[in-house]
């Protein structure tokens, strides 16, 4: 559902704290002909402000992105140029958009120039701080939020540069409550077009703001993955764009050791887990369940013995799954435990060691071999070595090991939980 593709996405974000890695290239799939050619190697190359240059090395940055080598020239070029990018989640197409508008502000001008468009409002809260984090050295810019619960008097006219909000208030505010005059807008983006339209109505609101936007105005598209109906948007937000893609970074098994274990019952997996604990060290492990119930169980046991454990679980809010990955990524908790839906589509490529308490099945039963690869798997070369255990405790489950372990045609390897020397060795 909608919601459950904006709060993936949204945990995705929240769970890294670095760019995905990729060795992929750019594909220029169209280009408007008086783009510029050029791609860059460094930030310096932009000719950004100095305030700006400040802030994006105070972020870390230490040179472009693959995506943002072939898209920040693009974005930048006088006149500005329109542009639909896709590249998935965590390849810095936030920060290159955010550096866009920032560098398009005139901040002597005390009325909206930037409007930028997010799924929810959890979205455009942390599109916003990447806006803050980034202008710090920037302060005569500033922000405003279009979000519901946001309420401005009648007959406010705006004197933030930059509006970020979610397309319903965005609209009402442009149209009805007239706090932003559209006319005055350089830059519009239109973030996360693949959520966009998974929400009713969005798709619509965001069409009718675009048509408000003079046809000078920049339009700027982003979304994470391309199908049909993404492309059929994007294309009647964006004018005469170019188009830009950076395809996702194949997973594997390759430098993954797999093994199971054989459980009679969920106590006798609990078991199995203690001592796979006690045996080596793990930094960071996740463990998925197959039910809520079964989560909340074994959070509850792991606790007891001691461990620092996370829960994340359908029942929760959006927000309290958002803490509880923040506390979790900053290393408060070493183990997150989770059930298959809640964790579903989240990246967890700084985790070295995950545990499938319960194998992944579809929701006939059918072995999950894509939840599979997505969980254990690390992408292309600069994948860590990990460590994937899976409890097995009935012929059903062993059965479908079997068929995750020809499916990938890669060994998946027994593992006796009560030898502590065996378990030792799949350390090394
Ligand atoms: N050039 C860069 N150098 C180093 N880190 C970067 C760079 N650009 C972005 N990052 C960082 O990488 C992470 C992902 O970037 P960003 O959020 O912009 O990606 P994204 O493609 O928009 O993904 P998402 O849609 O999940 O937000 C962030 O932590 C960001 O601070």
């Amino acid at each position: 559902t909608a919601y459950d593709k904006a709060a993936q996405s949204l945990l995705n974000k929240l769970i890294r704290s670095n760019l995905v890695n990729t060795t992929n290239q750019v594909e220029v799939l169209q280009r408007d002909p008086t783009s510029p050619l050029y791609s860059v190697k460094s930030f310096e190359e932009l000719r950004l402000k100095p305030q700006l240059l400040q802030g994006v090395y105070a972020m870390g940055f230490n040179r472009p992105s693959k995506i943002q080598e072939t898209a920040l020239p693009m974005m930048l070029a006088e006149p500005p140029q329109n542009l639909i990018a896709q590249s998935q989640s965590g390849t810095g197409k936030t920060a290159a958009f955010v550096l866009a508008m920032l560098s398009h502000v005139d901040p002597e001008n005390k009325w909206p120039q930037c409007l930028c468009v997010s799924p929810t409002y959890e979205l455009a809260l942390q599109t916003g701080k990447v806006i803050e984090q980034m202008g710090k050295f920037y302060p005569e810019v500033q922000l405003v939020y279009a979000i519901r619960g946001n309420k401005l008097e009648r007959g406010t006219k705006l004197q933030e540069q930059i509006v970020i909000g979610t397309p319903g208030t965005v609209l009402d505010w442009c149209q009805k409550l007239k706090f932003i005059d559209p006319r005055k807008i350089k830059v519009f983006v239109l973030d996360e077009a693949d959520v966009m339209i998974a929400t009713q109505g969005h798709q619509d609101q965001s069409i009718r703001i675009q048509r408000m936007l003079p046809k000078t105005c920049q339009m700027l598209l982003f979304s994470a993955t391309f199908e049909d109906t993404v492309w059929n948007f994007a294309k009647r937000i964006v004018p005469d764009p170019n188009i830009i893609k950076l395809k996702r970074e194949e997973e594997t098994l390759d430098t993954i050791k797999q093994y199971y274990v054989i459980c009679n019952s969920k106590e006798e997996k609990f078991q199995a887990l203690c001592n796979i604990y006690g045996a080596i060290t793990i930094a960071q492990a996740m463990i998925f369940c197959h039910t809520r119930k079964t989560a909340g169980w074994l959070a509850g046991e792991l606790s007891r013995e001691g461990h620092q454990v996370a829960l994340l679980s359908g029942e929760m809010q959006v927000e309290q799954r958002a803490a509880v990955i923040e506390r979790f990524r900053d290393g408060k908790e070493k183990v997150l435990v989770t059930t298959n839906v809640c964790a579903r589509g989240i990246d967890v490529e700084q985790v070295s060691v995950v545990i499938n308490f319960d194998l992944p099945v579809d929701k006939d039963g059918n072995p999950d071999n894509e939840t599979y690869l997505h969980r254990i798997g690390r992408t292309g070369r600069f994948g860590k070595r990990g460590l994937a255990i899976n409890m097995v405790d009935s012929r059903f489950s062993m059965n479908i090991l079997n068929h995750i372990e020809e499916h990938f045609n890669k060994k998946i390897e027994k593992l006796d939980t009560d030898d502590l020397d065996e378990i030792e060795k799949i350390a090394n």
